[in-house]
């Protein structure tokens, strides 16, 4: 069996390893040609996979997406040829979780102003929006969600209307897919207009998809207005941003929000457990196995930590300045931000880190949080 492979998907050798011949490929400049004869097709957000690039194989059996976002997959031509397809829903939603939180804590610091007594409205409550959220409330912050599919279909959670997150927020971060048409579509779904409306101060986190912001009103309305604070992982026409946009951002980094190692480990994990489903075979290998122990033991905390503290433990864990700062310097290279997503050392999640501490219950928190090893 042959199986072609994003050659950016970690974990692969000792997953598929047995269960046929591996092929890694550029996910980006795949062609029908290298796709012909492939009976798996496991890729990334990178590859279009479409009638242009699959018409040419009639072996395939099955095509898996090491990610949460579909919209480059035409589903409906996978379906029409009985291919049958799955992704990855929620592998890297503590990532981007984590991601956000992080780039608050760092924005926080950066203006002298608090995040802890903030308003956080979050736009798409899925699995990002939801971790984000989760990362927040744990620290004490007030969370706005807005999704109006999500309260339509009865999420019992509560929700808010835009107008309310815009009114009200401090902090907006979007967690949306990428949508073109229908009631609730969200290409520019931050146009120019809402970009201006946008209240004094306020911080706008951009990690799901690069056009859900007009990127060419971003920058006419940042120009005018200093005291918006930017974070943005995602641009319009990856993998070429707009060279105007980088410098305006606080935080500017190439799509790696969800770049974790557990993240991308069980991305590739579920993909390969839905091909030993399809195949009928029993998926009999560990996703602990695959990951390396973290480089620090275990942090011991004398005090429960204030806000400057955590985001020093935060940086254990992830130095976003790290990535923007090498971003910043090689965004205009040639490929420099596919090079720089290929080779990114994955940070790792919050519950890499242990932590002790002696008295449990005022530090309950860091474990909400995602941290291991809390008080035990
Ligand atoms: N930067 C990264 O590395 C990275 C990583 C993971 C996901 N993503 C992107 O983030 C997106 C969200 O990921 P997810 O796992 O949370 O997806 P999800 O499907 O779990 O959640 C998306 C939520 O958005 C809601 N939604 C849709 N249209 C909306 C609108 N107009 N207003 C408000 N809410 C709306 C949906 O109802 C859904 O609950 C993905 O589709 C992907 O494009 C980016
Ligand atoms: O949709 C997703 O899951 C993310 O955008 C994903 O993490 C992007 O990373 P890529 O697949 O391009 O490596």
């Amino acid at each position: 069996m042959k199986i072609l492979v994003d050659e950016n998907m970690p974990y692969v050798e000792p997953l598929f390893g047995d269960l046929g011949d591996i092929i890694p490929v550029n996910g980006r400049t795949l062609t029908a040609e290298q796709v012909r004869e492939a009976d798996v097709l496991l890729v990334r957000s990178v590859t279009k996979v479409n009638a242009e690039l699959l018409s040419g194989n009639n072996k395939l059996k099955f095509v898996g997406s090491a990610t949460i976002g579909t919209d480059h997959v035409d589903l409906a031509y996978l379906a029409e040829r009985n291919i049958p397809f799955s992704n990855a829903p929620g592998c890297n939603a503590t990532a981007v979780g984590e991601f956000a939180f992080i780039a608050m804590l760092e924005l926080a610091q950066r203006f002298n102003s608090p995040l802890k007594g903030k308003v956080v409205g979050i736009v798409g409550a899925g699995n990002t929006g939801t971790a984000t959220a989760k990362c927040l409330q744990a620290y004490g912050i007030k969370v706005l969600l807005n999704d109006p599919i999500k309260a339509a279909e009865g999420d019992p959670r509560s929700f808010v209307s835009l107008e309310t997150i815009m009114a009200q927020a401090d902090i907006i971060s979007l967690h949306v897919p990428i949508t073109r048409t229908g009631e609730h579509k969200t290409k520019h779904l931050f146009d120019e207009a809402r970009l201006k409306a946008l209240k004094p101060n306020t911080w706008l986190v951009n990690c799901c998809r690069g056009d859900v912001i007009d990127n060419q009103a971003l920058i006419k309305v940042k120009q005018q207005r200093d005291d918006l604070k930017l974070v943005l992982d995602v641009w319009e026409g990856e993998p070429t941003p707009l060279p105007e946009l980088v410098p305006l951002a606080e935080f500017a980094t190439p799509h790696i929000a969800g770049y974790s190692l557990e993240g991308k480990a069980r991305g590739t994990f579920m993909l390969y457990q839905n091909l030993c489903q399809l195949l009928n075979i029993t998926a009999d290998k560990s996703l602990l196995d695959l990951l390396p122990t973290f480089n620090i033991k275990a942090v011991e905390l004398a005090t429960a930590p204030n806000e400057k503290a955590l985001l020093q433990l935060a940086r254990f864990v992830y130095d976003l300045r790290d990535d923007d700062k090498m971003f910043r310097n090689t965004f205009l290279n040639e490929n420099g931000f596919d090079t720089m997503r290929k080779n990114h050392q994955h940070r790792r999640e919050f519950s890499a880190l242990a932590l002790a501490y002696d008295g449990q219950s005022e530090v309950d928190w860091l474990s909400n949080l995602g941290f291991s090893g809390v008080g035990q």
